[in-house]
């Protein structure tokens, strides 16, 4: 038997189990990746918003990192919510000289609208963390920070996507029109090519940790040896089914079902889980 493939997360916590690190567990073991966690930052939030954050220290980060780096290598890493400038520098020299694909969710602000990442550290990720990424997943208003310039259509979102990869130095970009109107149109560029996705918008409103879903979806794919095409195009989908079968839970902004994509084509089941 081949040995499983493994993906490690680096994040902040949601213990109502939609976003953050629960969540990008949650979608390893679905996608069959031994999933690994290194927690930045402890949050008491759930489907109605953001309570309390502490962050742990650097020094306690890097001992986790050390722990899980020195004994079961990733065959792929993401990050997602590193709110401080000094767990940036910490990361980017633990990554720097890596080859291990590298997915970073630049997790700014949650969709309660709580911010996740002090205002520094926007800036900050530009120099520190993109330039090692394999690929960069932004929502609009993300994407919108890193490249300075506004994204209100698909022709920003592409020339968005462009400047983060040829001038940002990021690998591949994935700029996502969650925020946009219409379809859900997402911008794909891998340095060479420009890929749209694009799929129909589900009025809903159980979209908490989609971001986390969809990068969580895509690094377990590069874990198992997929092109950055073709996992952010399983991670789409993924993250599509996700969204297409709520779960129906919590008073707020529900978690999207992590078992979604099992659903699929079964008749009935769209119904009987609205
Ligand atoms: N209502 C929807 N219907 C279909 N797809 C959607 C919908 N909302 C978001 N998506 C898709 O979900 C993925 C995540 O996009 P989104 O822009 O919501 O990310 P995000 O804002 O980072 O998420 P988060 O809520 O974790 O911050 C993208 O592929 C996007 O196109
Ligand atoms: C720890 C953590 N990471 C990321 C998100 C973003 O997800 P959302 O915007 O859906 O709340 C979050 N809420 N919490």
């Amino acid at each position: 038997m081949d040995k499983v493939a493994s993906a490690l997360t680096i994040a902040g916590t949601d213990p109502s189990g939609g976003a953050g690190i629960q969540a990008d567990l949650k979608v390893f073991q679905e996608q069959q990746v031994y999933g690994m966690s290194v927690i930045t930052s402890v949050v008491a939030q759930n489907t109605l918003g953001v309570q309390d954050v502490q962050h742990l220290s650097i020094d306690f980060i890097e001992k986790q990192l050390d722990a899980v780096l020195t004994d079961i290598q990733p065959q792929a890493i993401k990050t997602g919510m590193i709110a401080t400038v000094d767990m940036m520098k910490l990361i980017a020299n633990k990554l720097t000289n890596s080859d291990i694909p590298y997915v970073i969710d630049p997790v700014m602000v949650a969709k309660s609208g709580d911010s996740l990442m002090d205002e520094t550290s926007r800036q900050v990720i530009r120099n520190t963390l993109i330039p090692l990424a394999t690929v960069v997943t932004p929502n609009i208003p993300e994407a919108e920070i890193l490249v300075g310039f506004e994204i209100h259509h698909n022709q920003d979102a592409e020339k968005a996507a462009k400047v983060i990869v040829d001038d940002l130095g990021a690998k591949a970009a994935v700029v996502k029109g969650g925020h946009l109107e219409g379809e859900a149109v997402d911008v794909l560029y891998d340095g060479v090519d420009l890929h749209y996705l694009k799929v129909d918008r589900f009025d809903t409103k159980h979209t908490h940790g989609t971001g986390c879903t969809f990068s969580a979806a895509i690094t377990a794919e590069l874990a198992k040896g997929k092109s950055v095409k073709d996992a952010v195009v399983i991670g789409k989908d993924f993250i599509t089914d996700a969204i297409q079968y709520p779960l129906e839970l919590g008073n707020g902004h529900g978690p999207t079902n992590h078992w979604g994509y099992r659903l699929k084509g079964l008749p009935g089941q769209r119904e009987a889980n609205k």
